[in-house]
């Protein structure tokens, strides 16, 4: 049985006092995470606000990109390791923001799932396809191309645990979801794979999120299909009353 995951990706938006004020406001009205899992992806200055406001709620917490090394002369960049060290729970890989604008390939984003791994955290791996490559057909092809690069050389236990975020780069931002039909049909074709790669037990116990301007509207239809499991949502995410609205889609 697979817990539903609905994760906001605040993206470059908030600053510390800004987080802190949204998770005072919400943590005390969020489902069980035996129940949904809320949780928040913020920027790496953020992180220590977001954990110290968010210690003792329901709130998980991600951070939006983490580094394939631990340590070393690599300027800029975020350790997992100390991403561990501080008690965070997720991180988000290979978004297309990050693939398109920082040139992320899909080795690095393999790269980067081991280090998560070897820290004990835990990946959401984002694939998508753009709207050139939907309207030339090869949108499946593309997609289960990204997860076996994302996912090579981990183990069924490593995908078993993993988060995989179908987000077509069409609908992020745009204001333009992809159809609950389509959006269920690629995390099916997602799901797929991951059988075809490793087991179906596997493919049963991996979480697939669909992300592309998700909000209170649209959550419920897009939650009632079988093979999606949660959202990955940036600007709905972005205000306390949405979020909530969001993660408490059961109610
Ligand atoms: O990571 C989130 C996605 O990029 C979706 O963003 P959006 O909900 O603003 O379309």
């Amino acid at each position: 049985m697979r817990t539903p995951i609905i994760a906001g990706n605040w993206k470059l938006n908030q600053n510390p006092e800004e987080t802190t004020a949204f998770v005072e406001a919400i943590k005390d009205k969020l489902p069980a995470s035996s129940k949904v899992e809320s949780v928040i992806a913020a920027p790496a200055v953020d992180l220590p606000a977001l954990l110290a406001a968010a210690k003792g709620s329901e709130l998980k917490t991600a951070a939006e990109n983490a580094y394939f090394e631990d340590k070393g002369a690599f300027t800029g960049e975020t350790s997992p390791l100390v991403l561990s060290q501080m008690g965070i729970n997720y991180v988000v890989i290979g978004h297309s923001e990050r693939r398109d604008y920082f040139h992320e390939t899909d080795e690095d984003i393999n790269k980067k799932a081991h280090a998560l791994f070897r820290n004990n955290l835990t990946p959401i791996i984002c694939c998508g396809e753009s709207l050139e490559t939907r309207e030339a057909g090869k949108e499946t092809e593309w997609v289960v191309g990204q997860i076996k690069a994302a996912l090579k050389d981990l183990t069924a236990e490593q995908v078993s645990q993993s988060v995989i975020a179908y987000e077509p780069i069409w609908a992020i931002g745009t204001g333009k979801t992809a159809s609950s039909e389509q959006a269920q049909e690629m995390c099916k074709a997602i799901r797929d794979a991951v059988s075809d790669l490793y087991n179906e037990e596997t493919a049963a116990n991996v979480r697939i999120q669909y992300g592309g301007s998700v909000k209170p509207e649209n959550v419920k239809e897009l939650m009632a299909k079988p093979d999606i499991d949660g959202g990955l949502v940036g600007g709905a995410s972005l205000e306390p009353e949405s979020f909530l609205a969001l993660v408490n889609y059961q109610d």
